[in-house]
C-alpha cells in the first residue's frame, strides 16, 4: 500500500455538484462565467440544490423562502454576547455558533431528505446574521435585523452596517458570493462530505467544514492576503517585501492552488472588482500593491493568483472588517458544502481510505515495573 501525499490527484467521489474540467468552473454544468455576468447568489444556490435553472416565479418563491427564515434564534445571540469576542477568531465563534444553531433546530436529527433540504435552506439563510450580529456586538451595537425586502447579498450589507447599501457594492458583493459558493472537492468540502458519511447530521457538516475552511492554506488564505498588503503598506515596498519573503522561504498568500496549474479563473473577475472599487474609494494603493505582487509572483515563480487573493482588496474597499473575509467565505460556500452534503447522503457510503504505515516494526512490550 503506497499513500499520495495530500491525496493529490486522487478522485475520492463521483459528484454532479460542480466541475473543473480544462480549467473552467461549472456548477451544476453552468459556466462560472455566466453565472457571474448574470445570477443572483439565490440562483446559484437554487442551481446547486436542484441542478437546475429556476424559472421566474421559482426564483421568487425560493429568494423569499430564503429571506424568510432569516432570523437567528434568540438563544444563539444570547449565547454570542457570552463569548470573549475581542480574544477569539471569527471563524471560531462561527463554527461554534453553527453547532449551537444545531441544538435549537427540531429537526437536527431527522434524516429524511426533505428535513435535510428544509436544513440547508435555514444555515444558508442565517448565517449570514450570525456573522454580522457578531461584527456588531463586538462593537457593542445591537444586531441588526435582517430585512426581508433585500436581496441575500444587499441584507448581508445592510445587517452589517444598518445601512441600505449602494448598488455598486451590492453588485460586487452578489458576484463574490456566486464565484465562492462552490469548488468540487475542495478541502472543506471534503471534510463535510466526510462527516456526513458516518450518517451524521447536516450541522455536523457544516460545522466541521468551517473548520478546515479557516486554515490559512484553504480559506483564511483572504485575510492573510490583507495582512500582507497591510504590511507591505505602499507600492514601492512591494519588491523589497517579496524578495524577502521569497529569500525566507514563505509563502505567499492568494498564490497557488492545487488543481489550476494555469490560473484560476475566479481570480479575473475579482482583479475587475478590486479595480472598480478601490478607484470609487479612493484607496487604489490596494489594487496596485496586488498588481505588483502579482507581476512579481508570477515572473519569478511560476505561480498565478487564486480566488483569495484580490477578494481581500474587494471586501476591505466593501469597508468590511479583515477578520470577517473568511466568515464571508463560509456564508458563500454553505450553498456548495450543502448541496455536497444532500449529494451525499442520497448515494452514501462510509468515507474511511487506508494509511501507508511508516512506523516502526514490531517493538516488545516491556511492564511497566521493569522499565
Ligand atoms: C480557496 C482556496 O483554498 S485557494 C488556496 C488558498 N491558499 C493560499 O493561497 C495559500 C498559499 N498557497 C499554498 O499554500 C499552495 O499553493 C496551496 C495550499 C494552495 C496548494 O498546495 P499544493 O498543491 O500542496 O502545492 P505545494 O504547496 O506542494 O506547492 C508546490 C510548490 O510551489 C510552491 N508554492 C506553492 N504555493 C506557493 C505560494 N503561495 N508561495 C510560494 N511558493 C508556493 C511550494 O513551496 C512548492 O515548492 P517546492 O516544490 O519547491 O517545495
Ligand atoms: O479547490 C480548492 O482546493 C480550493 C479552492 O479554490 C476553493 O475551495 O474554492
Amino acid at each position: 500500500m503506497t499513500s499520495t501525499k495530500g491525496l493529490e490527484g486522487i478522485v475520492a467521489t463521483t459528484s454532479s455538484v460542480s466541475s473543473i474540467i480544462d480549467d473552467v468552473l461549472t456548477y451544476q454544468g453552468y459556466d462560472i462565467n455566466d453565472l457571474t455576468e448574470y445570477a443572483s447568489f439565490e440562483e446559484v444556490v437554487y442551481i446547486l440544490w436542484n441542478g437546475r435553472l429556476p424559472n421566474q416565479e421559482e426564483l421568487k418563491s425560493f429568494s423569499n423562502e430564503l429571506a424568510s427564515n432569516a432570523e437567528v434564534p434568540e438563544q444563539v445571540l444570547d449565547q454570542l454576547k457570552t463569548l470573549p469576542l475581542d480574544k477569539v477568531h471569527p471563524m471560531a465563534v462561527l463554527r461554534t455558533a453553527i453547532s449551537t444553531l444545531g441544538l435549537f433546530d427540531e429537526e437536527a436529527d431527522k434524516m429524511d431528505e426533505e428535513a435535510n433540504r428544509a436544513k440547508a435552506l435555514r444555515i444558508q439563510a442565517q448565517i449570514p446574521t450570525i456573522v454580522t450580529a457578531f461584527s456588531r456586538i463586538r462593537q457593542g451595537q445591537e444586531p441588526v435585523k435582517p430585512n426581508k425586502e433585500l436581496s441575500f447579498a444587499a441584507n448581508f450589507l445592510y445587517m452589517l452596517k444598518g445601512e441600505i447599501p449602494e448598488d455598486l457594492e451590492v453588485t460586487a458583493f452578489n458576484k463574490a458570493l456566486v464565484l465562492h459558493a462552490d469548488h468540487e472537492l475542495n478541502a472543506s468540502t471534503f471534510t463535510a462530505r466526510v462527516c456526513v458519511a458516518t450518517l451524521s447530521d447536516v450541522y455536523s457538516g457544516i460545522t466541521s467544514a468551517i473548520g478546515a475552511l479557516k486554515g490559512p492554506l484553504h480559506g483564511g488564505a483572504n485575510e492573510a492576503v490583507m495582512k500582507m498588503l497591510s504590511d507591505i503598506g505602499e507600492v514601492d515596498q512591494v519588491e523589497t517585501y517579496i524578495k524577502n519573503a521569497f529569500e525566507k522561504k514563505e509563502k505567499i498568500m492568494g498564490f497557488g492552488h492545487r488543481v489550476y496549474k494555469n490560473g484560476d479563473p475566479r481570480a479575473k473577475f475579482l482583479r475587475d472588482m478590486s479595480k472598480q472599487l478601490t478607484d470609487t474609494t479612493g484607496e487604489t494603493k490596494w489594487y496596485d500593491m496586488s498588481i505588483r505582487v502579482e507581476e512579481l509572483v508570477t515572473k519569478e515563480k511560476g505561480l498565478l493568483p487564486n480566488v483569495d487573493f484580490y477578494s481581500a482588496s474587494v471586501y476591505h474597499s466593501l469597508g468590511i472588517e479583515h477578520d470577517l473575509f473568511t466568515p464571508i467565505f463560509a456564508i458563500s460556500r454553505t450553498s456548495g458544502w450543502t448541496a455536497h452534503i444532500l449529494e451525499q447522503y442520497a448515494n452514501n457510503r462510509l468515507i474511511r481510505p487506508r494509511a501507508e504505515y511508516v512506523g516502526p516494526g514490531k517493538q516488545k512490550f516491556v511492564p511497566l515495573e521493569q522499565r
